[in-house]
């Protein structure tokens, strides 16, 4: 049991109480604001033993993501799940293996064409796909066709391992599923880093409650995947030509075995490579969902956006980044459902790596940090009418894209800010050009688009609902 008792000058919050800390908790945009008009732009609140501070000011978030001190990811023992106790990978990592991981990472997708025209031709295959998939799906309402998984998981494949998988492909299938029933198993398994009070009762009861056993026998299906992988390039590899991401972190490692400190070792490349699956494949499936979603529910604006793409490209021809030029508004609608899903909510954590001060408040060392995104894309103060759906405010008076430089921050801000972001910003154009360049979305009769974020993602994740999808003539 620990003491509950807040050192003076930390933000403001609702009232704590000894073990459970807080009895509300900061979940949506709605709650975020109740809390914000409060007790101002910063607060605080408690969850078990850990203290939460939530930033909702654009410019503090900008101004403390930006400074070292809250670079730390938080020190919970739950994201070392996956590495046997050991910190390992880049995103959950601090201080020199984490700057070294992410270099390696930024460097190597970059060179094999992250937010490049080589890269496009990768994506465009996966998108030629993922339209003769859909055609499948075209006969009456239908859930979101599985090939959206797929179509992105390959990306990330591809990028990692030079490998890709067809669309009905069942090992794909089945990842697919284990990804989405680690997001919904892993909230329980962070309980014992909230209320440590809970590592003092029977183990098996621990484990049942925190889901560990299943958590252990996923991971594991997915780590044999991974571990798979990594013996084919062993014995596939040529020094001269590595053909992707294992191969270079393959080739790091030869080049360190001598360095006992070296982030290039077994471990770190078995979490490197889940952190990208993890981060990369369902964050841009959910945002194509959400383009999608948004355009059955804006018919005008898919409209609008079907005649620029008429108009661009030739039918015959998939849209490429050759034509993203000349498409500007259907790249300022898909800013506008970045801004309104604001999918990554509350960012991912942050911790204060020492006491320190943000403004004006006491931040003691260990603190969760967190930059609330979905505040800041509905903040008044930086948008007209935010609740409104409208790609024309990404776009200037000469109808050219035109992204604001404030309070639009749907990959984070700073030095711990998305490292995929590029690669996402490619897909969901190219992804979303060839969907609607060959497909009209809509709803089923007497049915709306349901918004609500699925529950249990801990993201602003769309729930899996019917949609028509109607093949253009
Ligand atoms: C629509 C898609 C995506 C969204 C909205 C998104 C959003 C974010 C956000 C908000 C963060 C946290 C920033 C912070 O801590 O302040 C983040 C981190 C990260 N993202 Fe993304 N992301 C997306 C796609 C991707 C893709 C495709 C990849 C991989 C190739 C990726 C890899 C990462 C990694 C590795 C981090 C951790 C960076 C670090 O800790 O240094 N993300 N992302």
């Amino acid at each position: 049991f620990y003491l509950n008792k807040d050192p003076p000058g930390l933000p403001p919050g609702p009232p704590r109480y000894p073990v459970i800390g807080c009895l509300s908790h900061c979940h949506t945009i709605e709650d975020c604001k109740k809390f914000q008009k409060k007790y101002g732009d910063t607060f605080s609140l408690r969850i078990g033993s850990q203290t939460l501070v939530t930033m909702c000011n654009y410019k503090t978030m900008k101004e403390a993501f930006a400074r070292y001190e809250f670079i730390d990811r938080p020190n919970w023992d739950f994201l070392n799940f996956l590495s046997d106790g050991e910190m390992a990978g880049v995103i959950f990592r601090n201080g020199v293996p984490w700057q070294t991981l992410r270099r390696f990472l930024l460097r190597h997708l970059r060179g094999m064409g992250m937010g490049k025209s080589r890269l496009d031709d990768v994506i465009l295959r996966e998108a030629e796909e993922l339209v003769k998939d859909f055609r499948k799906y075209t006969h009456g309402p239908a859930f979101f066709p599985p090939s959206i998984n797929v179509a992105t998981l390959n990306i990330i494949w591809q990028l990692v391992a030079s490998r890709r998988y067809d669309m009905d492909n069942e090992e794909i299938i089945r990842f697919v599923d284990l990804v989405q029933e680690f997001q919904e198993d892993i909230p329980w398994l962070v309980l014992p880093d909230f209320f440590p009070w809970l590592k003092y009762l029977p183990g098996p009861l621990v484990r049942r409650l925190c889901r560990e056993d299943k958590l252990k026998a996923n991971t594991k299906i997915g780590r044999d995947i991974m571990e798979e992988a990594v013996r084919e390039h062993r014995a596939s590899l040529i020094p001269a030509s590595p053909r992707d991401v294992l191969d270079e972190f393959l080739l790091e490692m030869e080049n360190q075995k001598n360095d006992p400190n070296s982030v290039f070792n077994e471990q770190d490349l078995i979490k490197t490579i889940f952190d990208l699956f993890t981060a990369g494949y369902d964050t841009t499936s959910n945002m194509l969902r959400w383009v999608i979603l948004h355009m059955a529910n804006q018919p005008e604006v898919q409209r609008r956006i079907q005649q620029e793409l008429d108009e661009v490209v030739d039918r015959a021809t998939l849209p490429s980044h050759v034509h993203r030029p000349r498409l500007p508004y259907l790249d300022a609608t898909i800013n506008e459902v970045l801004r309104v899903s604001a999918l990554v909510t509350s960012g991912v954590a942050h911790a204060a790596a020492h006491d320190t001060y943000l403004d004006k408040h006491f931040i003691p060392k260990g603190t969760i940090v967190i930059g609330n995104i979905g505040f800041c894309h509905f903040d008044p103060n930086y948008w007209d009418e935010p609740e409104e759906f409208r790609p024309e405010r990404f776009l200037n008076e000469s109808g050219k894209l035109s992204i604001p430089k404030e309070a639009f921050l749907p990959f984070g801000t700073g030095k711990r800010s998305c490292l995929g972001q590029a690669l996402s910003r490619m897909e969901l154009y190219v992804f979303s050009a060839a969907l609607l360049q060959n497909f009209t979305f809509g709803v089923p009769e007497g049915r709306t688009v349901d918004f609500s974020p699925r529950p249990m993602s801990g993201n602003n994740f769309p729930k899996d609902q019917e949609i028509v999808i109607k093949l253009r003539h």
